[in-house]
């Protein structure tokens, strides 16, 4: 595992070869990025939270949205990529929105570059994080940039006793407007509606993701959201995820989130591969999730 220290140098590579490099980079005071290039993608990614910001396959514009307004600083969120949420999905007791995993920061561990792409390995681990999850355990995340890109999360539980979590990979995904994004599979899935506070299961098109919009749909397998305005398809893969969620917040939320710039509702649409219900981890042993993400041109 390589401790990463927070450089004064604008610039550091970690990590090159003839396929590629990762280098460190500053994007304030205290808060790096890695910037991963290769010949068949970009990517960027940060500790903090161990927290993927960009992803950009060679042929293809970029997949994940950031807010112009997000905070890059200890123990804040960061709007847009793909926050880690866990131990917790949504508020949980008095400890705030989706645990702590996103606002920790993480260790780097393995990188290895060849023809197919780059795997960066971050590692998450702690005893009683929080007074509401008082748990010790170790989060692996494996990330595998390549022309596809899959995200996989590793969990230990290191507990003398059972513990439970709830999680999603809050991907944003970066769109030509949500008005555009049709997502058809979501089709036969029942759903809870957080913001109508009804459920479903009757049929509903998914044929606009205009905000606000939130929504958890029981579903646990592959989604596809086309967008007709930048003719593309994003097609997401999962794997031991019961849920998928579905959130834009609409001109009204966005205006009162400090951390999203004017319009940028109109840029994104998550789309995130969740438990929403708790799941049972005994102790000493582990648990794996995952996505895989795909681009087309339609
Ligand atoms: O503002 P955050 O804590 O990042 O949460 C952003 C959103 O995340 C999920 O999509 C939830 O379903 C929403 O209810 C929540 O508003």
């Amino acid at each position: 595992m390589l401790p990463i220290e927070v450089n004064t140098t604008e610039f550091n590579t970690l990590i090159k070869n003839k396929y590629g490099e990762v280098v460190e980079s500053k994007l304030s005071d205290n808060f790096s990025e890695l910037l991963l290039t290769h010949d068949l993608f970009s990517a960027r990614l940060t500790l903090h939270g161990g927290h993927v910001l960009s992803w950009q396959p060679k042929g293809h514009d970029e997949v994940f949205w950031v807010s112009k307004k997000a905070q890059y600083q200890d123990g804040t969120a960061i709007r847009g990529g793909v926050p880690i949420c866990w131990p917790w999905f949504g508020p949980y007791k008095n400890a705030g929105n989706h645990g702590f995993a996103r606002t920790s920061v993480w260790q780097l561990g393995d990188i290895d570059i060849n023809s197919a792409g780059i795997k960066v390995e971050l590692i998450l681990e702690g005893e009683s994080k929080s007074s509401s999850w008082p748990y010790k355990f170790t989060m692996k995340q494996v990330l595998m940039f390549s022309t596809t890109f899959s995200q996989q999360l590793i969990i230990e539980n290191l507990s003398h006793k059972d513990f439970q979590f709830s999680s999603a990979l809050h991907s944003y995904f970066s769109v030509s407007n949500p008005a555009n994004i049709a997502i058809p599979d979501l089709n036969s899935a029942c759903f809870d509606d957080k913001i109508k506070q009804i459920q479903g299961c009757a049929p509903a098109d998914v044929f606009n993701c205009t905000g606000p919009i939130d929504k958890i749909y029981y579903h646990n397998s592959t989604m596809t959201m086309f967008d007709k305005g930048w003719k593309r398809a994003i097609e997401i893969k999962k794997s031991n995820s019961a849920q998928w969620v579905l959130w834009n917040p609409g001109i009204d939320i966005a205006a009162g989130m400090a951390d999203i710039h004017q319009q940028g509702e109109d840029e994104f649409v998550c789309l995130e591969a969740a438990n929403t219900n708790w799941i049972t981890v005994p102790n000493r042993e582990k648990v794996a999730l995952s996505q895989e993400i795909q681009v087309y041109k339609l």
